[in-house]
């Protein structure tokens, strides 16, 4: 579309679903820093101060492929990727679309993504059910066996917005820090209230039978599904934020909701892990494990380094207790996960005791399983071994969803092994 169309009548009488909209204050007001959302049971909850002024936001259309530069500091996008048109429907497309907010440049990085956007990679079949389980609202199911490795779902989000965002409240001066944390929330649900408007009807269907465990802090029922289903997206850092606000405060990382993937339930040993794919824009899910037919799939809600206690303290804000086998058991899994996770590698043997020792504790989706890998890999070169290099460099090019899997698939053969920068140096 040309800069300056969408102020023609054509425009105005065919506006497409690739119009983009963009939010900002009407005039400037001081961004303000998030106060840190609260979770639980949080009293006056929901209550707006009396005096207070709702933020109004001025929506503007703009040219879809306006450059980043053009927006002023501050401006965040609501934009459908990929772009459809406006009668798009999910049965015309199947592959789905994502209602996003977004910082300009990020657009700019979704749009030169070499690919984007390229068809989703559909599993063979459909291996998993959605079914209720006790004492945790409703879980997905395998219903064949699944071999580990496999690809499970493939899926666009339906939402995808910034972890963290500048929202502008007009703070007063008698406000409590409790009341200005309640301002903030119910202004977001404002802009969240704009995208959930441009969902398809039957995305916004599938979006509210979600799970909220937000109900009692404040939380609009909007963001408050964002914040149970929504799925970390860490591949659209653009190198606006330093690395110190992107880990403290979430800067740059986004948050996407799914129909099928934000139905898996939590385990400190799950049997799944999802990656974001920017080509395909899609969340894909794989089995870390073989999985029995009839066993409930699960991720992980946060990191599995910590303690049994810690970890339940960042499970906090999902409200509910985990029971998994390395909650049950804490005294025997804590030493077990920090001994086999710190354990050092310096040679062959101790590579592939570790790998079964962080198997044994359900962790072999994570990164420390992937990383021991490419060390016995490395090792196997150093003692010019390149048969078995290339049967451990094949095992990591498979696990398709680490950071590794990536430069492994150039040296699942022998003879691949040779051009391996290891291999050259010692010959
Ligand atoms: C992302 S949703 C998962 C799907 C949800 N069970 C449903 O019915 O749609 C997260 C919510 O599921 C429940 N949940 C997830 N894992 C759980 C677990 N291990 N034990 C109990 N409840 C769990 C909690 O209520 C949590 O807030």
């Amino acid at each position: 579309m040309k800069k300056g169309f969408l102020n023609s009548g054509k425009a105005k009488a065919k506006l497409s679903k690739d119009t983009d909209l963009i939010a900002g204050p009407p005039k400037p007001v001081r961004p303000t820093e998030h106060i840190g959302l609260r979770y639980g049971v949080v009293e006056n909850a929901g209550t707006r101060p009396e005096g207070y002024e709702t933020q109004k936001l001025v929506h503007r259309e703009i040219d879809p492929l306006a450059p980043p530069e053009v927006f002023e500091e501050g401006t965040t996008m609501y934009t459908t990727q990929p772009s459809v048109t406006m009668d798009a429907s999910p049965a015309k497309f199947p592959d789905g679309w994502t209602e996003c907010l977004l910082d300009p440049d990020v657009k700019a990085l979704i749009l030169a993504t070499p690919g984007f956007p390229s068809p989703l990679i559909r599993p063979s079949s459909c291996k998993y059910r959605l079914s209720p389980t006790p004492g945790k609202g409703h879980g997905l199911f395998s219903t064949y066996r699944i071999r580990a490795n496999d690809l499970i779902i493939c899926e666009r989000p339906l939402t995808l917005v910034p972890a963290w965002m500048r929202i502008s409240v007009r703070f007063l001066r008698e406000m409590t820090d409790q009341e200005k944390a309640q301002m903030q929330l119910y202004e977001w649900e404002q802009q969240l209230k704009v995208l959930f408007d441009r969902l398809h009807p039957d995305y916004q269907a599938a979006f509210v039978k979600l799970a909220n465990s937000h109900q009692r802090d404040g939380s609009g029922p909007i963001a408050g599904i964002m914040r149970t289903n929504g799925l970390g997206v860490k591949c659209l850092q653009t190198g606006r934020y330093p690395e110190e606000e992107q880990r403290k405060y979430r800067k740059g990382i986004y948050t996407a909701v799914c129909k099928e993937i934000s139905r898996l339930n939590h385990s400190c040993c799950p049997n799944t892990t999802w990656h974001f794919d920017l080509p395909t824009f899609s969340f894909q899910l794989f089995a870390t494990r073989d999985i029995a037919k009839d066993e409930e799939l699960t991720i992980s809600y946060i990191g599995l380094g910590e303690p049994a206690k810690d970890r339940q303290l960042a499970l906090e804000p999902y409200g509910f207790q985990c029971t998994c086998p390395a909650c049950l058991a804490p005294s025997f899994s804590d030493v077990q996960r920090a001994s086999c996770l710190s354990m050092p590698v310096p040679n062959i043997g101790d590579g592939l005791i570790k790998l079964a020792l962080i198997e044994e504790a359900g962790l072999q989706g994570g990164n420390t399983y992937s990383k021991t890998l490419k060390i016995v890999m490395e090792l196997c070169i150093g003692a010019g071994d390149a048969e078995s290099a290339s049967t451990y460099a094949k095992k990591l090019a498979n696990r398709v969803w680490s950071a590794e899997a990536n430069e492994a698939r150039a040296y699942t053969n022998p003879t691949a092994i040779h051009s391996h920068p290891l291999w050259i140096e010692r010959t």
